[in-house]
């Protein structure tokens, strides 16, 4: 098996320092006080738990958890939940911050959380994925609640794990609490259009800026990084819009088929080959790393953070990056890009049709009712079009990049309701 192999530690890019910088970026565009710097830069609450699970095998083994709040001005905390062996307190600062901004970029009325506990889920049961979601919703009781603190599905997490969140936390509370949590199974409240409405939102912003640069959609190429829940979605959607998918990559290696890869039979066959493309036949296996480079119109990277940085940005071909992943583009890269005149779709806006989406299950499920597909479809589509025009207007108004412009409408949002809201 192929990997992307880590930057050396000198060079390693991380998460925060990456999010930091484009918040300071955006920080000098528009000029907040002093005391708000702080509260945006120091999160509101982070939680460290160790989680005991009993394993398969009879030994008990200790994880480590977190939940950080980075910010409640715009409402209670949302954010995915991530399994994932690199899952580290600095990662989980980042990915809620990113919230707080994602969430302000759409105009929901959350504010910004992110959870983690550095396991491998590739490598457990269900018995004891089950076990481990549990142990850690009891863990973060306190700071859950369908007003307070409302998780998600992130990597390595999906329905599964939060329909167990949501039992648990029902239990705990003595009745049946849809609201704690979203992207559950329908019948448990979930909403239609929530599984795929990560890679909606990729598609909806991919096709929006390639609008932007005349390309159209039966002209374009593409290459996807990850072939999981936004990753596989987003090349499906993008496929059915006429775009031509010749690279898809996931833990397993990259696929390559310069005449297309048929996303639809990628996908049967990943479920039916323990979710990865392991053995795929229908393209041929190339270096992980090539795959970023391809010389394709767009490049999803839908897997992880930092894999375009400073050591590969010179060399990458496309013409867009639309950041299904959340942090995918180092700060060193962006700069590297920048020159070369390649635009990025920023993550805050490019992923944030997940979150959309989870808030209309949230709306759903205080009303106690469940709209049809189609409106799903129509106001999440609408809401990312909508963003992505407010987006590009402000680039255009302060000649800044996409993501510039993204944090400075997320960080005026955010500081012009913390103004109403009269401090704390
Ligand atoms: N699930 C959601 O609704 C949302 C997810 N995101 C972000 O999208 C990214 C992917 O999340 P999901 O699709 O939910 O996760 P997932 O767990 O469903 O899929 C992750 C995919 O990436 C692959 N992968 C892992 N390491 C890789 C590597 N080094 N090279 C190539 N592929 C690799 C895995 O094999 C898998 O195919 C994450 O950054 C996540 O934070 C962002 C917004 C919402
Ligand atoms: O659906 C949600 O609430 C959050 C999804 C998420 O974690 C993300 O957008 O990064």
């Amino acid at each position: 098996m192929q990997y992307l192999e880590p930057a050396p530690i000198k060079d390693r890019e991380n998460p925060l320092e990456s999010m930091m910088s484009r918040f300071d970026e955006a920080v000098q565009v528009l000029g907040i006080s002093d005391e708000l710097y702080q509260i945006l830069t120091i999160p509101a609450r982070q939680v460290i738990v160790g989680l005991p699970v009993t394993m398969d095998s009879g030994e008990l083994k200790v994880f480590e958890g977190y939940r950080v709040i980075h910010s409640t001005i715009l409402g209670p905390g949302k954010g995915g939940v991530r399994f994932d062996q690199d899952v580290s307190l600095n990662e989980v600062n980042a990915l809620a911050a990113w919230m707080t901004w994602k969430c302000a970029v759409v105009d929901i009325p959350f504010g910004g959380a992110k959870g983690g506990v550095a396991c491998n889920p590739r490598q457990m049961s269900a018995g004891e994925m089950e076990r481990l979601i549990r142990t850690y919703t009891k863990a973060m009781l306190e700071n859950f609640g369908p007003d307070k603190d409302i998780p998600a599905p992130d990597m390595g997490t999906g329905a599964r794990e939060m329909a167990w969140l949501m039992d648990e936390y029902s239990k705990a509370k003595g009745k049946t609490v849809h609201g704690v949590v979203t992207g559950k199974p329908l019948v448990l409240g979930g909403s239609q259009g929530r599984v795929e409405a990560t890679g909606r939102g990729v598609m909806v912003s991919t096709l929006a800026s390639m609008a932007k640069l005349g390309i159209s959609p039966e002209k374009a190429t593409i290459a996807v990084q990850g072939f999981g829940n936004v990753g596989s979605w987003a090349a499906s959607l993008l496929e059915d819009k006429g775009c031509k998918i010749v690279a898809v990559s996931d833990i397993s290696g990259a696929y390559y088929n310069d005449g297309g890869i048929d996303i639809k039979k990628a996908i049967e066959y990943r479920d039916q080959n323990k979710g990865t493309l392991e053995g795929f036949k229908e393209a041929e296996k190339i270096d992980p790393d090539e795959l970023l480079l391809l010389p394709v119109e767009v490049l999803i990277p839908a897997a992880k953070e930092d894999v375009i940085t400073g050591r590969n940005a010179a060399q990458i071909q496309a013409k867009l990056i639309v950041e299904g992943a959340n942090g995918p583009t180092s700060a060193k890269a962006d700069v590297i890009l920048k020159d070369k005149g390649i635009i990025a779709v920023p993550d805050i806006l490019a992923n944030a049709g997940g979150v959309t989406v989870s808030y209309f299950e949230w709306v759903q499920n205080r009303m106690g009712y469940k709209w049809p597909l189609d409106r799903i479809v129509r106001r999440c589509e609408k809401a990312i079009n909508n963003a992505f025009d407010h987006v590009y207007e402000v680039s255009l108004k302060y000649d800044v990049s996409l993501r510039t412009a993204a944090y400075i409408i997320a960080i005026d949002k955010v500081a012009t309701t913390y103004k109403y809201r009269g401090g704390y």
